[in-house]
């Protein structure tokens, strides 16, 4: 086990490290041109580019002290300004927009003084006003997502999504982000998502599991993004980022514990654009794989004056994977000794095996939870549920004790990708305004499954995790009556074996009306989501849940339990609304939710669903129509990311 090393870290330094090799544009001498990627609004023109003066906690910041004219090639972007801050050691660690002189005086306050302002002073409107937010940001942080997975380059679920859409979304609104996962080669043709990411040539070693443990760095910039990729040999091997057919992989704890380590080595020593990203900046810590992070900055680095100005949030997709491991383990995670009660967990009497298991577990997730400056879950129903004995998976009540700082923000979808008028994997493209080709979509569909093509037979759908979470069982349950209706229902899933070998018995069973596709597929995704009428997620718990939002987007109708996430974004169908009767336009909701979670009340919503569908065409339309036109873009959520990072620079570090 290692402890920190101070003076390795400072021999890590910017102006120690080598020039960038090609253009990025957070270097100084590309400033004006590249500019336009901090995508500010447009009002902003022809502001003045000038130093400020900021006082960090410990005293005054140094500044490079320059005022300067920028007048911007491009039409559109003259004369954005921009001001950077750069500490001792030349790490850029932030950036400030110098308001436009007419914005200014309307608030009262000049350029200058607007500068001026420390970013714990600045006016912050309420969380959730997304417009006002976006209007004024001022203040732009340098953000660092540590992750397990990142669409498109690696994806099993939802995290991959949310952390390849918010990091590009912050980026349009200013901040320098980088996201940092692992480089996975699986041997298989999606190595090639990869290969964008150029080696930065500067490998590093972290001190953990008994020894020095090399690790490289790759790089791509894309869509205002540095997506860093950690490199080591236990990233390639067959199978998916956390285990192959086989199970789960047994190195993992060490795998996730090397990514942590070097997720908080990069941002001092990977010179990005010429700048390293500093150590003021902000990490944004996903589940367990990245909680070590939040740890580390505590336990490792503030300890020794690195990262007292960082700040860490830890994002919790789901409570349910938390990182557990015999508390013997915990010697080889590179933390000092006297740090082991932020980790140590102790499992109840009932969990445990036998009579000498005296239930003592390291707890990554725990981890985190105790020493992150802020927490954030991807719903805010879920932010509720993770405190309560049902859906807090034991750690209810240190994040009882932590309720102050735990906020649930609903999550976006990326709606470049999933948009039924330019969909390539969809058999053919509609919209809100034009749902002709919806019905195509869903013979196309029973066309590609050898099913009956019917077009006015109900398409029931399922994609997702073939996990308990996902709520199989009662699919399972259901399916024998289900089949006695007139429908058609289409599975797409992988995950838990009993479950995929069911997929296939059932399918065998009910060849007219029952397909199931056994594996990972996104363009299937696409199709099952655009040729389905109805999406059924009879989740048992279910933190944000995306399909749900893409079924809406693409005029399915989700019929979901009321849980979680599910609940926040699926609002139950009422015809009644406004009291002027049935199939009126006065009608709301955008699909149907039930509870309990039994077989009986999930056949009841379902059936409704179907009767709609068959005897009230109108409302039918009306119902698509209303969740296709809902906002389903990540500029809301990254509004209060946005909140909360600013939240979290205002207190001092938790720990
Ligand atoms: N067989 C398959 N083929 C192709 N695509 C497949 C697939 N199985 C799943 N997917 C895709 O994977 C994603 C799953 O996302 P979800 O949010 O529904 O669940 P997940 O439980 O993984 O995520 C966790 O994190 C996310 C993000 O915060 C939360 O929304 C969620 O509630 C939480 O459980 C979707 O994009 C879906 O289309």
């Amino acid at each position: 086990m290692e402890s920190l090393e101070l003076p390795r870290l400072f021999l890590h330094h910017p102006r120690a490290s080598s020039a960038p090799t090609r253009p990025h544009p957070h270097s100084t001498t590309n400033s004006s041109r590249f500019l336009p990627q901090f995508g500010f609004p447009s009002k902003l023109k022809n502001a003045t580019l000038r130093s400020i003066s900021v006082s960090s906690q410990d005293g005054p910041i140094s500044f490079e002290d320059e005022t300067q004219q920028l007048r911007h090639q491009d039409q559109e972007d003259e004369g954005r300004l921009l001001s950077r801050e750069i500490d001792d050691f030349g790490s850029l660690v932030s950036f400030r927009l110098t308001p436009h002189s007419a914005s200014a005086s309307a608030s009262g306050k000049t350029a200058e003084t607007q500068g001026n302002l420390r970013s714990d002073e600045v006016e912050k409107p309420e969380i959730g006003n997304a417009e006002d937010e976006k209007a004024q940001t001022i203040v732009t942080r340098n953000i660092v997502f540590v992750t397990s997975e990142a669409a498109p380059y690696s994806k099993t679920g939802g995290l991959a999504d949310v952390c390849g859409s918010l990091p590009i979304a912050l980026a349009g609104r200013g901040h320098r982000v980088m996201v940092i996962s692992p480089r996975y080669i699986h041997g298989t043709a999606a190595d090639s998502k990869f290969s964008g990411a150029v080696d930065l040539g500067s490998p590093i070693n972290v001190f953990c599991f008994g020894g020095a443990q090399e690790v490289g760095f790759f790089h791509e910039y894309r869509e205002g993004v540095d997506w860093v990729f950690v490199d080591h040999p236990s990233f390639h091997r067959p199978g998916n980022p956390y285990g192959d057919k086989h199970g789960t992989f047994k190195d993992n704890q060490f795998r996730f514990t090397l990514l942590s380590h070097a997720a908080c080595e990069a941002p001092l020593v990977l010179p990005l654009g010429g700048f390293t990203y500093g150590e003021k900046c902000l990490f944004l810590v996903n589940d367990w794989h990245a909680s070590l992070v939040s740890v580390l900055l505590a336990s490792k680095y503030r300890p020794y004056g690195v990262y007292k100005d960082a700040r860490s949030i830890l994002v919790i997709h789901n409570i349910a994977h938390q990182g557990v491991e015999p508390a013997i383990t915990y010697s080889n995670l590179g933390l000092p000794q006297e740090w082991y009660g932020a980790l140590g967990w102790v499992f109840p009497t009932w969990a445990r095996t036998h009579a000498l298991d005296t239930g003592e577990a390291v707890n990554f997730l725990k981890g985190a939870i105790v020493t992150a400056d802020r927490i954030v879950t991807v719903s805010k129903g879920y932010s509720w549920e993770i405190t309560t004995t049902e859906g807090g998976f034991g750690l209810q009540e240190i994040l009882r004790d932590r309720k102050s700082i735990l906020s649930g923000i609903t999550n976006g979808i990326d709606v470049t990708e999933w948009d039924p008028s330019s969909d390539e994997h969809i058999a053919s493209s509609y919209s809100a305004d034009d749902l002709s080709g919806k019905v195509k979509c869903k013979i196309a569909l029973q066309k590609e499954l050898g099913l009956p093509v019917r077009p006015d037979c109900p398409v029931i759908g399922f994609v997702g995790r073939l996990d308990y979470q996902k709520g199989i069982d009662l699919i399972r349950q259901a399916i024998p009556e289900l089949m006695q209706d007139d429908v058609q229902f289409v599975m797409l899933g992988s995950g838990n074996p009993i479950y995929e070998d069911w997929m296939r018995a059932t399918e065998s069973l009910y060849k007219d009306k029952f397909r199931g596709w056994v594996g990972f597929n996104v363009p299937v995704s696409h199709r099952i989501t655009a040729g389905c009428d109805i999406l059924l997620m009879p989740s048992t718990f279910e933190p944000c849940g995306l399909n749900q939002l893409y079924a809406m987007r693409y005029g399915t109708i989700p019929v979901v339990h009321e849980t979680g996430g599910l609940r926040d974004t699926v609002q139950n169908f009422n015809p009644f609304a406004g009291g002027s009767g049935a199939e009126g336009c006065n009608a709301e909701g955008t699909g149907w939710t039930f509870s309990p979670l039994t077989k009986e009340s999930m056949l009841v919503a379902l059936r409704y669903a179907i009767q709609t569908y068959n005897e009230h065409k109108s409302s039918w339309e009306g119902l698509m129509k209303r969740g296709m036109t809902r906002d389903y873009t990540w500029e809301k959520a990254a509004a209060q990311y946005e909140q909360i990072i600013e939240w979290a620079f205002m207190d001092p570090p938790y720990c």
